[in-house]
C-alpha cells in the first residue's frame, strides 16, 4: 500500500484520464459516487438535512456532485459555495450547472452574514479544500470553518479535512475542519497517520477510485502502510518436514527485580510466535517465577537481582534483549561490553535503548540490520527533540539509514524505517496503549528472526500480528480498556489463521 504525494496523485489523476479514456469530469463523478454510496449507507435517514460546503476548486467540484447525487435519490440537501476565489475549476462550473438545473436549493456565501445555519443533527459535508490547499484559510473561510467545527452537525470531508495540509504542520489550527469521517481517494494520505493532526482526522476511509493501477504500482513512494495484503507476501508458510529446529532459538535478555513479568510477557510471547526454541537469560530472583509460568521456556541466570555478566551459553538465532532490563550501573556496563561484540541478530527495546542513549558512542556500534523498538521518549532520548511530526520523521529516517538499522517507532501508527523508507502500521487500537504491551512485540519480533525473517519483514510482520491480535480482541470480547499484553498473545493464534 502505497503513501502517494499530492504531486503524485495528480500525476496518478493525469494517467488514469489518459489510460482509461475518460474525462477529468467523469473521473470526479466516480470519486463523488463513491462517497455518496458510504455517505448514505452511513447515515440513511432521509429526513436528516446535509448542508454540503463547496470551495471553488475541484474538492468543491466533488461536494457539488455529491449534493447532486443525494438530491436525486431524496435526501435534504443545502448547497452553499464558499466564495474565496474568482477562479472556479472547469469541473466545478460543469457541476455546477448541473446542479442548478435541477433547481437546487443553492447559496453563495462571501461574507459571514451569508453563513448557514447548522443544527444539531445535520450533517455537513466539507468539500470547501482538498489536496490542493496552498496556504492557511483566513478571512471569512476561516470563520466559516470555526463555525462549522463549533456546529454540533457531524462533520465529513472529502477527500481531505478543509485546511490540513498534505506535507506539511498546520500553521493556524482554528483554520482547520475537525471532520469525524474522511473519505479520501485511492490511498491513504501521510498527513492522516500524524500524531499532530489527530483532532482534524478521527476516522478515516479509503475508496477506491480506479485510478490508474500501472502508475500506483510504478510510483516510487518514500512512505508506505503495511496492512495484510503486504504481510502476506512474505509470510512463510511452514512445510510439512519442518522440525522445531527449522524455527530457530530465540533468547530473551532482560529482566530485573520487580521486573521479572516484562520477561514472562516477551518469553511467552516469542514461543506463541512461532519460535523453534526459546531460552531466556535472567536475574536469578527471576528464576521460580519463570519457570513456572512458562514451563516450555528454557531459563539462565545472571547475578541475583540484576544483569551484568551476560555470559549465557545459549547459542541463539536471535536474541531480544531490554525488557525489563533496568538501568544498574553494573547492567550498563554489561551490557555495553555485550553490545559491541554481539552476533547474532538482535532486537533492542525499553532499557537497552536507553542505555545505548545513554552512551551515545554506542549508536555506531549497532550490528547492521539490528532492530530498534523505541516509544517516542526513548526516541527522543536516542535523536535530541523534534519540533513536528514532519521532523520527527525526518530523524527517524536519518537515524535507520546512518545506523543500517530498523527502527519501529511505536505509536497510533507504528512507523518502520529502513533505508530511507517509511512503512507505517495499519493493524491495532488504543487497547495496546497497557502495560506490557511492548515486551510482547519485542518477543513476537524476536521470534520472528529467529525463524529467518528478514529485520524488515520480522519487523513489519511483528508489528502488524501485534496490531491485530487487539483489533481481533475488541471485535470479541474484549473492550479497548480491558485488553492487556496477556490477551495479546492469546489472540496470537487467531491472528495467524488470517495468513493461511
Ligand atoms: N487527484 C485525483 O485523483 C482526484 C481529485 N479530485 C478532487 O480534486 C481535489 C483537488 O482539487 P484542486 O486541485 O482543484 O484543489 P482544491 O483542494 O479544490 O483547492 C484548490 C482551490 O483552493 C484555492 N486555495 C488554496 N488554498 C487556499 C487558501 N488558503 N485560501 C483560499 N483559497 C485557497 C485555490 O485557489 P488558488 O490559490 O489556486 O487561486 C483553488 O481555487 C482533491 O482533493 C479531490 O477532492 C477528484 O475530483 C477526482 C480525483
Ligand atoms: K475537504
Amino acid at each position: 500500500m502505497k503513501i502517494l504525494s499530492a504531486k503524485q496523485i495528480y500525476e496518478a489523476d493525469r494517467a488514469t484520464i489518459k489510460s482509461q479514456a475518460i474525462s477529468s469530469t467523469e473521473l470526479m463523478e466516480r470519486a463523488a459516487f463513491a462517497c455518496y454510496e458510504w455517505i448514505i449507507k452511513r447515515f440513511p435517514d432521509r429526513s436528516r438535512l446535509f448542508h454540503v460546503c463547496c470551495g471553488m476548486g475541484n474538492n468543491g467540484g466533488d461536494g457539488l456532485v455529491v449534493s447532486r447525487l443525494l438530491l436525486e435519490n431524496g435526501f435534504r440537501v443545502h448547497t452553499h459555495l464558499i466564495n474565496f476565489s474568482e477562479h472556479r475549476s472547469d469541473d466545478f462550473k460543469v457541476n455546477l450547472d448541473r446542479l442548478i438545473e435541477m433547481k437546487a436549493l443553492v447559496t453563495e456565501v462571501s461574507g459571514v452574514a451569508d453563513f448557514p445555519t447548522i443544527e444539531h443533527g445535520d450533517l455537513v459535508i466539507d468539500a470547501i479544500f482538498g489536496i490542493g490547499l496552498k496556504r492557511s484559510p483566513s478571512g471569512f473561510t476561516k470563520k466559516l470553518i470555526q463555525r462549522i467545527n463549533n456546529s454540533k452537525a457531524g462533520i465529513i470531508s472529502l477527500d481531505f479535512p478543509s485546511g490540513l495540509f498534505s506535507a506539511s504542520t498546520v500553521t493556524d489550527k482554528e483554520a482547520v475542519i475537525r471532520a469525524n469521517h474522511t473519505l479520501t481517494f485511492q490511498v491513504p494520505k501521510l498527513a492522516f497517520l500524524l500524531p499532530d493532526n489527530q483532532e482534524y482526522v478521527k476516522e478515516w476511509q479509503v475508496l477506491d477510485i480506479g485510478l490508474d493501477k500501472d502508475y500506483l504500482n510504478s510510483a516510487d513512494c518514500l512512505y508506505h502502510g503495511s496492512d495484510l495484503e503486504l504481510n502476506k507476501g512474505f509470510y512463510k508458510v511452514r512445510k510439512k518436514f519442518s522440525h522445531k529446529g527449522s524455527f530457530g532459538h530465540s533468547l530473551l535478555i532482560g529482566g530485573s527485580f520487580g521486573k521479572i513479568g516484562a520477561m514472562v510477557l516477551a518469553s511467552r510471547a516469542a514461543l506463541k510466535a512461532g519460535s523453534g526454541l526459546v531460552s531466556t537469560y535472567i536475574p536469578k530472583c527471576g528464576y521460580t517465577a519463570m519457570q513456572s509460568t512458562n514451563p516450555e521456556v528454557m531459563v539462565e541466570v545472571d547475578d541475583e537481582n540484576y544483569i551484568q555478566y551476560f555470559n549465557f551459553k545459549t547459542n541463539p538465532t536471535a536474541i531480544g534483549l531490554g525488557p525489563g532490563l533496568g538501568t544498574h550501573l553494573k547492567t550498563k556496563k554489561g551490557f555495553v561490553d555485550f553490545f559491541s561484540n554481539c552476533k547474532a541478530p538482535m532486537v533492542i527495546d525499553a532499557d537497552g535503548l536507553n542505555i545505548i542513549a545513554e552512551f551515545s558512542d554506542l549508536s555506531e556500534l549497532i550490528p547492521e540490520n539490528t532492530i530498534l523498538t523505541p516509544h517516542p521518549k526513548e526516541f527522543e532520548r536516542l535523536v535530541g527533540k523534534w519540533h513536528d511530526d514532519y521532523a520527527k520523521l525526518d530523524k527517524l529516517l536519518a537515524y535507520s539509514q546512518q545506523h543500517n538499522c530498523v527502527v519501529v517507532l511505536k505509536g497510533a501508527y507504528t512507523a518502520i524505517a529502513h533505508q530511507g523508507k517509511v512503512w507505517f502500521n495499519m493493524s491495532g487500537n488504543p487497547a495496546l496503549a497497557t502495560a506490557g504491551s511492548g515486551d510482547v512485540l519485542t518477543g513476537i519480533i524476536t521470534a520472528l528472526l529467529s525463524q529467518g525473517y528478514t529485520s524488515l519483514e520480522a519487523s513489519l510482520l511483528g508489528v502488524y500480528i501485534h496490531g491485530r491480535t487487539a483489533d481481533l480482541a475488541v471485535e470479541e470480547n474484549e473492550s479497548i480498556e480491558s485488553f492487556s499484553a496477556t490477551d495479546a498473545i492469546d489472540y496470537l493464534g487467531r491472528v495467524y489463521k488470517e495468513f493461511v
